[in-house]
């Protein structure tokens, strides 16, 4: 049961793309003139916080440093007056860049995750078996806020610090040259360690990411089974489960937050013992009348600047890394190939009123069972207009059926062709478009009952919703609901009784109006009243259409136009119910066991 994995599994196959950051660049360039902006309103910033220290080396010198009491008082308030406009304007600059910066930060995200979403709603039923959704929400929410607290703020951050860094070096060359060289080689023997430990932290990120992804999946699994866990009273067991995952997650974390701990003692360290080893030479060329008093005050804030940014850069570095590892998940999601894939030349359908199904020799294997034929040497024929039942024991590879014909899965050998026409070479929406179906559970969405009908057609009016429902025999149960046809139904419509959760079904298949239905009958008992409204709805939604029906029931095998009887992926026998009854085959026997009873 544990997930351990999970996250790898998509993947597994493929040999990893080397993924950075850079891959974030499509979902940055249609905000260039914002980058740009930013960018500007950075350097203006910088620029002026550099002019800080020069303001003070004047304010000491000639403030301070001369004592001459005819210096005039006008001459330091205006030194003070600039000092404070000097400040002023680098609050503006720094705060609209704050709101620049945050905007493309966050419209990034909304960017990303939308792409992200899109991309895994086109993906066939083959990702979902391997990767869970509790998975995918963890991507979609964690990693890229991760990536939105380097793009809309460490980022900038990062080149702040930069410009800082590049600037302060160059003031620190031009105040004193001598001590400027010691410092930059001890810079130099810092940015080794530096950049070391940030790679292992992105290592360390990526897993710490995967583990929380872990526990989301997990408890995403468990909360879409609650009645289960409860009735099974394994609540206790789902806990711990769960905090023993929570605890993985914590130990990975912690091993990300050991080797950043570390990265910031060894910077702090490194930078201090730098600023004090240099600030005591400059104490000493002070002392000596080499620098003045203006100059090393000025060289220490620069320094203290540098030393600032440089811890800043490490930071920003770390967090830089840690949004490396979340991006190089999301993109894993982003690059995803669908197993099915569009035609490019589709061909369009010559009829869509009607429908003729054939399936010829089809062989299939489900991608995780390679070994067995869930289908094998499959051939069948459906007449526009014309009902067929399917018929056989479980795991015969009557779902197969459906699967195929819908194209979740590509078929190993053999054709299915609908009017003729092979269902690979129509594009998927065509394709689907062409088939309603009503399955033996079927999902109703948190929206109300207009709604859920309306979910294959959002443009149906009202009038065509409401006539699709009484075919459908969901209005007899409409009087009982609080607000009718408004009333919300609830995640999953739990809020529905199964009879009622078929009728919507039923409804929004006769709302979509598409000339195949393909109808998977419940076996869940109905009591006899729900039963006969969910047949009369049934009968109103095969009207005219060719129909495919997984049958248990005694009812829709005799009005089935054809039966088509399977077992172990083969079709075993075809016929109509009275033809199969006297053959005294797998046919007679199931009609016996299961339709009489
Ligand atoms: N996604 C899947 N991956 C791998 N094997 C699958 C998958 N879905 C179904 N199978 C296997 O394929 C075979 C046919 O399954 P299918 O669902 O078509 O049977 P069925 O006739 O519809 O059964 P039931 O009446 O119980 O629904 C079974 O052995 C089943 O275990």
């Amino acid at each position: 049961m544990a997930q351990a994995n999970n996250s790898d599994q998509p993947n597994s196959a493929k040999p990893k793309r080397v993924i950075s950051l850079k891959d974030l660049w499509p979902f940055l360039r249609p905000y260039r003139l914002q980058l740009a902006i930013a960018f500007v309103l950075l350097s203006l910033a910088s620029a002026t916080l550099l002019l800080v220290p020069l303001a003070f080396r004047d304010l000491i010198d000639v403030g301070f440093g001369n004592n001459d009491a005819t210096t005039p008082a006008i001459n330091i308030n205006t030194k003070f007056g600039v000092l404070f406009g000097l400040a002023a304007f680098w609050a503006l600059m720094v705060a609209s860049r704050f709101y620049v910066v945050s905007w493309i930060g966050e419209r990034v995200t909304v960017d990303l995750r939308s792409g992200v979403y899109a991309r895994v709603l086109r993906q066939s039923p083959q990702f979902f078996e391997t990767l869970q959704t509790g998975e995918v929400l963890s991507r979609l929410t964690g990693d890229t806020t991760l990536i939105q607290t380097v793009v809309g703020s460490s980022a900038s951050m990062g080149l702040r610090s930069l410009f800082q860094f590049t600037g302060g070096m160059i003031m620190l060359a031009v105040t004193s040259f001598y001590l400027f060289s010691i410092n930059i080689g001890l810079m130099i023997c810092l940015i080794f360690p530096i950049i070391l430990i940030g790679r292992s932290v992105k290592k360390l990120s990526r897993e710490s990411q995967d583990r929380i992804a872990d526990s989301s999946a997990m408890a995403g699994e468990i909360l879409n089974a609650m009645p289960t866990v409860q009735s099974n009273t394994q609540e206790t067991r789902e806990i711990d489960r769960f905090t023993q995952s929570a605890q993985l997650s914590f130990l990975a974390a912690m091993r990300r937050t050991k080797v950043r701990a570390l990265l910031t003692a060894v910077i702090i360290t490194a930078v201090m013992g730098t600023i004090i080893f240099v600030l005591w030479l400059g104490a000493r060329q002070v002392s000596e009348g080499i620098m003045t008093g203006g100059e090393l005050a000025s060289f220490v804030l620069y320094a203290a600047m540098v030393a600032g940014s440089v811890s800043t850069i490490a930071q920003v570095w770390g967090d830089i890394m840690r949004a490396a590892g979340a991006t190089e998940r999301l993109l894993e999601l982003l690059h995803a190939e669908t197993a099915i894939t569009d035609t490019p030349t589709p061909v369009p359908l010559a009829s869509v009123s009607q429908a003729d199904i054939q399936f010829t020799d089809v062989t299939f294997y489900y991608p995780s069972r390679p070994a067995n034929p869930a289908l094998n040497n499959v051939s069948l024929h459906i007449n526009a207009g014309e009902t067929l039942a399917l018929v056989g024991p479980s795991g015969a590879g009557k779902t197969t059926i459906f699967q195929l014909l819908l194209r979740f899965y590509e078929t190993k050998s053999g054709s299915i062709a609908i009017n003729g026409q092979a269902i690979n070479e129509i594009s998927l929406d065509d394709l689907r478009r062409l088939i309603a179906i009503v399955p033996q559970d079927p999902v109703i969405f948190s929206a109300n009952v207009l709604e859920n009908i309306r979910y294959g057609q959002p443009n149906a009016t009202d009038e065509a919703v409401i006539a699709a429902a009484n075919a459908a025999q969901v209005a007899p149960f409409i009087p009982q609901l609080p607000d009718g046809y408004n009333t919300f139904l609830g995640e999953r419509g739990t809020r529905l009784s199964g009879g009622q959760r078929q009728r919507i079904a039923i409804a929004r298949a006769i709302l979509k109006n598409a000339p195949i239905l393909l109808l998977d009958e419940a076996t869940s008992a109905l009591d006899a009243e729900s039963e006969i409204l969910v047949q009369e709805g049934l009968n109103a939604a095969m009207q005219n259409r060719t129909t495919l029906i997984i049958a248990h029931r005694l009812a829709t095998v005799q009005k089935a136009d054809k039966i088509v009887v399977m077992e172990n992926g083969e079709v075993v026998e075809t016929g109509d119910a009275t033809e199969l009854r006297k053959k005294g085959g797998l046919y007679a026997r199931l009609a016996e066991l299961q339709f009489d009873s």
